[in-house]
């Protein structure tokens, strides 16, 4: 190859990396916000850096390029290979990519998590003998999870041993996607090739010309799964030469282990049979580790003999499915082309790609021993604010998990009745049953819940999601709650059960003392996900007094164990000044971290920083383009600010054909802000085209609904005085028939704990929906909710955008809440002028302004800060001379 040749490829690979930072399609960290760089290994294509950054101090690792040819493009696979199968607990997070000028060359590195332990081979090495059994399932658990996401992505890893899979913090973190090269390479370096060969499938060994597939990766678990039994490297004793190659040919595999529990060698001689189609696939071995674990707890010989039916029964059905899908990726195929590296292939694929072999799994396991992944949804609910991407499968997920949860019961117990386990009782072995299916699918929901977590879902969501998804199904939750009991030995099972305290589920007088309590327990033992509860607990002053340094404390800590959530609101406290000082430059930071980690609301806000130019240079553009995104994705909100954007020509041209498209597409997903502006804009309303008969039956359905429901909530409303409890109930009763007043009043009972438990979040819901059902009053109460993150997210931009559509139709007192926003640039751009017109509108009229409804304003503190906030502002002449 000439030198011109390697120029000009060099070129095209660092074009690709170069474009891929400009579009945004990878995540560029600044080299200089990296800090205490020090050297942990080094590999074939470079070093591997353990960094610090710099403001949240978290550690990742920074894994370096030689500057050549080759290695780019490897860099390029890998990246596109890796941001493919990027989301999984077991799997090393690729965060971005960061580079550095050295002399005139750029030299990238990649941004990875950091990994405490090192490889597999060096933490069994240093730590075998602590192990336990559980310790040992545990790992071999997580390794086959792993592999199952990728399989399941159709992708193989095809170089699996023991230096590509990593430890952290007794977690498995697999590693070192998209090196082609390795196979390759090592066919050339001998000691390379025998270094790993016992890992290699048999049938590459016998024919260099094989495909590596997925019953491949399978062998190499298999080995894997006994190195993690004995804490050695497979025939570490004997020399890995020519001589070996030839006896495993012949059949030679390692020892078992005295005392290893015979299920587990048993699965681990079925993974490294040299026939492929013997060799069971990865659904398999993860349902198998997943039984073992639960047999050894439970310990009978009973349930074992039970589960082996079921078992093999499972073969049969497994055998049928060992067929590969054509669109299988190979993640180390040294053949892909260099023509197939587009820019965007490496977004995910679509839950329809699914391949036919994890189809047919996916539905016949359903009655089988269940697999711990959450099911695939074949509907996505559009919801406000959820990205309904490949990775961020709908809440309908958490029920299809529930009802496999209780048909796998089902279909237990009916086994159990046909084997006639005579040795127990029926409800010794359905409770054994239980606990285990219980154990396998607590650690889904939990893996669930932070996904969605960091997503971007919104408390509020979440206390859907499990209320509504996880109550629908009562027995489940009962049995959830006494396996949480007798499991409370870890911080994610103490975390989990303070939800059930947070959200109310169960309904105990001290429910928010209690979840605090499990939240800071957990918290204290540096579990992200409670770190941010416990911030959020310390926020709202639920379950402890309101203490804002404490909320940004543990909000910090979170991010520094690597919460993705916490990453948004801590950009929040940074925002909005919250036990802290305010610092909008470290808020778009952190923004623009929960951003480049898949967090949807972080998205939202740093579009609106950029369109506001707030702690980032003005950008309408990439505003824009960060809200046609959003908004594609069914976010209600990027669908309305889009709408706007089209319609004022934000970075992009007017068009207010597109913008009323947009409008209507975040009225459809609930948005009142996008319906109150269609009525405005476009003379919209929802019964215009009725003809005179419907109108009639429409009238009458009103007239009799609003008469009971009014009849509810005046009763409700005289009761008041006298007896909360009882009012409480007749506004529930009117409430739950859709009467907007009474959705009102009762989210001012949840807001001020009257005749039921104070619940902010709840009355947030029910403020939304009267306002949804356009009641001024629960409007107006909204913005304020928006302001100060009432049973919401702070959105001050949203709050700006309600207080505008409710000022237009001529409220005074909001006109001067409007005023306020324009005073201070809260939400949108200071403009003196318009804050001057909308005091003189709202004067004229002589209405008080929102926070003198009493009504409203119930939190006393936060009510004493809104009126300080006024207060600053209440001289008149100084809008005067802001508006001259
Ligand atoms: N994310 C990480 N966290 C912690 N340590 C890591 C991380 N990635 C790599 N390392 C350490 O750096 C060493 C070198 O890693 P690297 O992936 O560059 O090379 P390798 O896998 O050992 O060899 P090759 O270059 O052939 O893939 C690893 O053995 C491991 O100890």
């Amino acid at each position: 190859m000439s030198k011109d040749t390697k120029i000009k490829d060099l070129n095209y690979y660092i074009d690709w990396l170069e474009k891929s930072i400009t579009e945004e399609h990878i995540e560029l960290y600044e080299y200089s916000d990296f800090k205490n760089i020090q050297l942990i290994g080094s590999g074939a294509y470079g070093n591997v850096y353990r960094v610090n950054r710099k403001y949240s101090n978290r550690i990742f690792a920074l894994k370096s390029f030689n500057y050549e040819k080759q290695t780019l493009n490897e860099v390029v696979k890998e990246l596109k290979l890796h941001r493919s199968v990027n989301y999984h607990e077991n799997i090393i997070r690729l965060y971005g990519i960061t580079r550095v000028e050295i002399g005139t060359i750029q030299k990238y590195s990649f941004v990875l998590e950091y990994a405490d332990s090192g490889t597999l081979n060096t933490y069994l090495n240093e730590n075998f003998n602590k192990l336990d059994w559980n310790d040992k399932y545990y790992l071999a658990s997580q390794l086959a999870s792993a592999i199952e996401f990728l399989h399941e992505k159709d992708t193989i890893h095809r170089d699996l041993h023991g230096n590509n899979i990593l430890v952290h913090q007794k977690n498995i973190k697999l590693a070192d996607f998209g090196l082609s090269k390795k196979i390759a390479e090592a066919s050339s370096n001998t000691s390379k090739i025998l270094g790993i060969m016992p890992y290699i499938d048999p049938k590459k060994l016998e024919n260099q010309n094989y495909k590596l597939d997925k019953k491949s990766d399978v062998y190499s678990i298999g080995v894997l799964l006994w190195q993690i039994s004995s804490g050695y490297k497979p025939f570490y004793e004997l020399d890995h030469d020519a001589g070996l190659v030839l006896a495993i040919l012949n059949g030679k595999r390692e020892e078992i282990i005295n005392g290893t529990p015979i299920k587990y060698s048993n699965l681990y001689r079925e993974c490294w049979k040299y026939e492929p189609n013997e060799r069971p696939n990865i659904q398999k071995i993860v349902s198998a580790l997943r039984s073992i674990t639960s047999l050894e707890e439970i310990n009978t010989t009973m349930i074992n003999n039970f589960i082996e039916k079921k078992e093999n029964h499972l073969s049969e059905i497994y055998e049928t499915n060992s067929e590969l899908s054509k669109e299988t990726i190979d993640l180390n195929n040294e053949l892909m082309s260099n023509n197939e590296l587009s820019l965007v292939e490496y977004n995910t694929k679509s839950n329809e790609s699914v391949n036919s072999e994890s189809k047919i799994n996916d539905s016949e396991e359903t009655d089988q021993l269940i697999s711990h992944k959450i099911p695939k949804s074949s509907k996505v609910r559009q919801e406000s604010l959820i990205d309904n991407s490949d990775y961020y499968s709908s809440s309908t997920d958490v029920t299809e998990a529930i009802k496999a949860v209780i048909n796998n019961n089902n279909t237990i117990q009916n086994q159990n009745y046909e084997n006639s386990l005579l040795s127990a009782s029926s409800d010794q072995v359905t409770r054994m049953s239980i606990d285990l299916i219980e154990f396998i699918n607590v650690d889904s929901l939990i893996a669930f819940l932070i996904e969605k977590h960091d997503r971007g879902i919104t408390f509020e969501q979440i206390q859907q999601l499990i209320s509504k998804q996880i109550l629908q199904t009562n027995q489940a939750t009962d049995r959830f709650i006494n396996w949480l009991l007798k499991n409370q030995n870890q911080s994610k099972y103490i975390w989990f059960f303070g939800l059930f305290y947070y959200y109310n589920i169960l309904l105990e007088k001290n429910s928010s003392i209690k979840a605090f309590e499990l939240f800071s327990k957990a918290a204290n033992d540096n579990y992200s996900i409670a770190q941010v509860y416990l911030a959020k607990c310390y926020y709202d002053g639920y379950g402890a007094e309101n203490n804002y340094y404490l909320a940004f404390y543990w909000y910090q800590k979170s991010v520094e164990n690597g919460s993705i959530i916490g990453q948004f609101y801590l950009g929040n406290c940074y925002e909005f000044g919250i036990g802290t000082e305010e610092n909008e430059k470290k808020s778009v930071y952190f923004y623009k971290e929960a951003a480049r980690n898949g967090n949807v609301i972080a998205r939202l806000y740093l579009a609106n920083c950029y369109r506001l130019g707030k702690g980032i240079e003005k950008n309408e553009i990439k505003a824009f383009k960060y809200y046609e995104t959003l908004a594609k994705q069914e976010i209600s909100d990027a669908q309305l600010r889009l709408g706007d954007c089209y319609y004022y020509g934000i970075g992009t041209k007017i068009d207010k054909i597109q913008a009323k498209c947009w409008y209507e597409k975040a009225t459809n997903n609930g948005n009142i802000i996008a319906k109150n502006i269609l009525k405005r804009n476009y003379n919209i309303k929802s019964y215009a085209e009725m003809d005179k008969s419907k109108k009639i039956k429409f009238y009458k359905i009103l007239f009799n609904k609003s008469l009971s429901q009014l009849g509810f909530y005046y009763f409700g409303k005289l009761l008041l005085k006298t007896n909360y409890e009882k009012s409480f109930y007749y506004f529930q009763k009117a409430a739950e028939n859709g009467c907007k007043f009474a959705q009102f009043n009762l989210g001012g009972c949840y807001q001020l704990g009257d005749g039921v438990m104070k619940d902010l979040r709840k009355s947030f819901e029910l403020y939304k929906n009267s306002a949804e059902r356009g009641y001024i009053n629960a409007q107006s109460q909204l913005i304020y909710c928006y302001t100060f993150g009432y049973g919401t997210e702070i959105d001050r931009v949203k709050a700006f955008e309600l207080a505008k559509t409710i000022a237009e139709k001529g409220y005074g007192d909001v006109q001067y809440l409007l005023g306020q926003y324009y005073i201070h640039g809260e939400g949108v751009n200071k403009d003196g002028k318009k804050a001057f017109e909308l005091f003189r509108k709202s004067f004229k009229k002589n209405i008080k302004y929102l926070s003198s409804n009493k009504k409203i304003m119930i939190n006393e503190k936060k009510d004493f800060e809104y009126s300080k906030l006024f207060a600053k502002i209440i001289n008149i002449n100084s809008y005067i001379n802001l508006g001259s």
